[in-house]
């Protein structure tokens, strides 16, 4: 048996376990191209990132004082999910020390699940050519359960995505590690412990972000979580 404290972690994908900016940069300055707007630099991205790519989008078009009339959005947002279906893979890669990480948690019988505000096919794609998939018991995305009565995706801030993982798991105690404020909302309303990556696309500073830790790298997780205990 081991002394473990959780018997599951969920896991945010871009900007916890992937450094996916540079293809989420190239995707949405290949939108705002052909909108006419300015380009974001790649660290400016980063602040864009954590609601999904039309958020992602929105963020970007607003910033520049522009049109988000459904008649000039939507365009744009096509081709920046056209561009990124083809495009999702190339720069992106893990951060330091999460395999590593990854395996130990697996060694322990841990199970792990991704929760993503992305499209669930995109983060599945990505997986899969990083030779990922296979280490996560399930993986929720952004659109994966459906919208609510708002007809807003049941997506981090909301609960549901995380409690369905921690169901898909059969976990008795789940604890979750993400890098935005949806991140630690969506934990919190879940009612489980959450671990802020520090070194993420934090929306504000890691430690503001109202996390039970925050870790500098991705190696620090499992001391973090035994602190929980
Ligand atoms: O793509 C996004 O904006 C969000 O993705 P994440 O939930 O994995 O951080
Ligand atoms: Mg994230």
């Amino acid at each position: 048996m081991s002394d473990f404290p959780f018997d599951a972690i969920g896991l945010d994908l871009d900007g916890t376990l992937l450094d996916t900016k540079a293809d989420l940069a190239a995707a949405v300055n290949h939108a705002l191209a052909d909108g006419g707007y300015q380009q974001v630099p790649a660290k400016q991205v980063e602040g864009l990132i954590g609601g999904g790519a039309k958020v992602m989008l929105a963020r970007a078009i607003e910033a520049q004082g522009g049109s988000m009339a459904e008649e000039d959005f939507r365009p744009l947002y096509k081709t920046l999910l056209r561009y990124y279906s083809q495009h999702n893979a190339v720069h992106t890669q893990p951060f330091p020390g999460v395999i590593e990480t990854l395996d130990e948690l697996a060694a322990m019988d841990v199970k792990l699940a991704v929760v993503t505000n992305k499209f669930e096919g995109f983060a599945a794609e990505i997986l899969e050519q990083l030779g990922l998939t296979d280490r996560f018991v399930t993986l929720i995305g952004g659109d994966s359960l459906g919208k609510d009565a708002n007809g807003n995706f049941r997506a981090k801030p909301a609960a549901d995505p995380v409690l369905t993982a921690m169901e898909r798991c059969g976990a008795r105690r789940l604890a979750f590690v993400g890098d935005s404020t949806y991140d630690v909302m969506a934990a919190r309303a879940a009612g489980v412990p959450v671990v802020a990556a520090g070194y993420g696309y934090c929306d504000k500073p890691a430690h503001d972000l109202g996390a039970d830790a925050v870790i500098d790298s991705f190696d620090a997780l499992i001391p973090a979580l035994r602190g929980l205990a």
